[in-house]
């Protein structure tokens, strides 16, 4: 991962290079409490060391059962799906990857009655294993392969911890389950049996993710000057802290759309503690310069742009043409104007004075794939410990998870009561 933090200097917000240097005596303070956090494997600094931790032949042995299928189909939520979806949607398979996470019943049934179900292994993936969302659409699934005539029993296996519901029901019907990472937060684990099962289903090179991770590993050190991961949790913590409070993450990649939701996550989850935290926006490039741009440039001074690219793409050519104006077009490629179009943004924004971050890696392979996705969850530890939060805990969706519950008679919650019909003014 390559990251220029050009175009976050002396912008507005900005940050200077002396105030990076400045920064950086704290950098080496949380680079020690990190790595001793890793040492002792402590709960969520122990997602740094899933590079040596996961075991590729474990996952790969796990699922070798399923012969190839036509589909796989994830049921999870949050970061029992996205760590594999980011994987699985920026590259290519013959094995077609669906994930049902969310309970849209138009959404899920629809899925259901396209999917392939005799040949579709279901993938059901919840650390807690008593997530609502993820029981309901498993039962779901099951009862329309009960239909379809298809033996469930036989086509899915489980991602859990020791404990909970998903648990009880492995052991109940034999079913094969691969464990979650011990002290490794849902957002952190795609480096894990959570985010790759799905890939070794769809033959990828498990090897190579967690080389691309070992790598990023290998390079965090005392120094945000020496370290790209560093380097990004740094600067956005001090853009955020000078004003930047919203991070607009903008790949420009289709294959990488699915990352920014995990970014998405992976950073809101994760900082969003106490009344402070850095606000993620999904954006994908060049589509949102004709969106979410105008904003970005011209908008508000609270906001700093993440511009993520591969150095090297598949191309394709853009036909010669004797259209009138269209020959700067002709004879040139797609992938030409997709460079030309994010340099072109990083350029904008920097004239017009806003805080951007150049992130690249070589290609959007499996190895750029673990360099990415492990050099934003170091930056993210980073920015935790220098904005003195809470980074592995998720406190706040309890209530609403309580309240969902209670609101379908799962259990009291008095709050629920308390708060709904209270607040309304409805214009109808
Ligand atoms: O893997 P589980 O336990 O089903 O949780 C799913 C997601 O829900 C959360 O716990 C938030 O409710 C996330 O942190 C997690 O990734």
């Amino acid at each position: 991962m390559y990251v220029d933090l050009g175009n976050a200097l002396g912008t507005t917000p900005g940050v200077s290079r002396e105030a990076l240097e400045r920064l950086d005596g704290r950098v080496a303070d949380a680079h020690e409490r990190i790595e001793q956090g890793r040492a002792d494997d402590e709960h969520g600094y122990a997602a740094l060391n899933l590079p040596e931790t996961t075991d590729p032949d474990e996952i790969r042995n796990a699922v070798s059962r399923f012969d190839d299928p036509e589909a796989v189909l994830t049921v999870g939520i949050g970061g029992s799906a996205l760590g594999a979806a980011t994987i699985s949607e920026a590259l290519d398979s013959d094995v077609d990857a669906y994930y049902l996470d969310n309970v849209d019943p138009e959404w899920v049934s629809g899925l259901l009655t396209d999917l392939p179900l005799d040949d579709t292994v279901v993938n059901v993936v919840s650390r807690s294993g008593t997530t609502a969302e993820t029981l309901a659409n498993f039962l779901v699934v099951r009862d329309a392969m009960d239909s379809a005539g298809v033996d469930w029993t036989e086509r899915t296996f489980v991602t859990t911890g020791e404990e909970g519901n998903l648990r009880d029901l492995a052991d109940k019907h034999d079913l094969p389950a691969l464990p979650v990472p011990d002290g490794v937060p849902g957002r952190f684990s795609a480096l894990s049996t959570v985010g790759m099962a799905v890939a070794a289903i769809q033959g990828h090179d498990l090897d190579a993710l967690l080389a691309g991770a070992a790598d990023e590993a290998d390079r965090l050190s005392g120094s945000l000057f020496e370290s790209p991961a560093y380097a990004y949790g740094a600067t956005t913590y001090a853009l955020d802290r000078r004003g930047a409070s919203i991070n607009a993450m903008m790949p420009y990649a289709e294959s990488l759309e699915y990352f920014a939701e995990w970014f998405a996550q992976l950073w809101a989850e994760s900082l969003g503690k106490d009344g402070v935290g850095q606000t993620p926006a999904r954006a994908l490039g060049a589509t949102d310069q004709h969106s979410q741009l105008q904003l970005y440039r011209a908008g508000p001074r609270d906001k700093l742009v993440t511009l993520v690219r591969p150095r090297e793409k598949e191309d394709a050519a853009i036909p010669e043409t004797d259209l009138e104006g269209l020959s700067y077009l002709g004879g040139s490629s797609l992938g030409e104007l997709l460079d030309a179009e994010f340099e072109a943004t990083e350029a904008s924004l920097a004239a017009a004075d806003c805080p951007n971050v150049r992130v690249e890696i070589d290609r959007v392979d499996e190895r750029g794939l673990g360099e990415l996705l492990y050099g934003m969850e170091a930056a993210c530890v980073l920015y935790g410990e220098l904005d003195t939060v809470s980074t592995f805990t998720q406190p706040a969706v309890e209530w609403g998870k309580k309240a969902a519950r209670g609101l379908l008679g799962g259990g009291d919650f008095e709050e629920a009561d308390a708060v709904s019909d209270k607040r309304r003014l409805k214009i109808e």
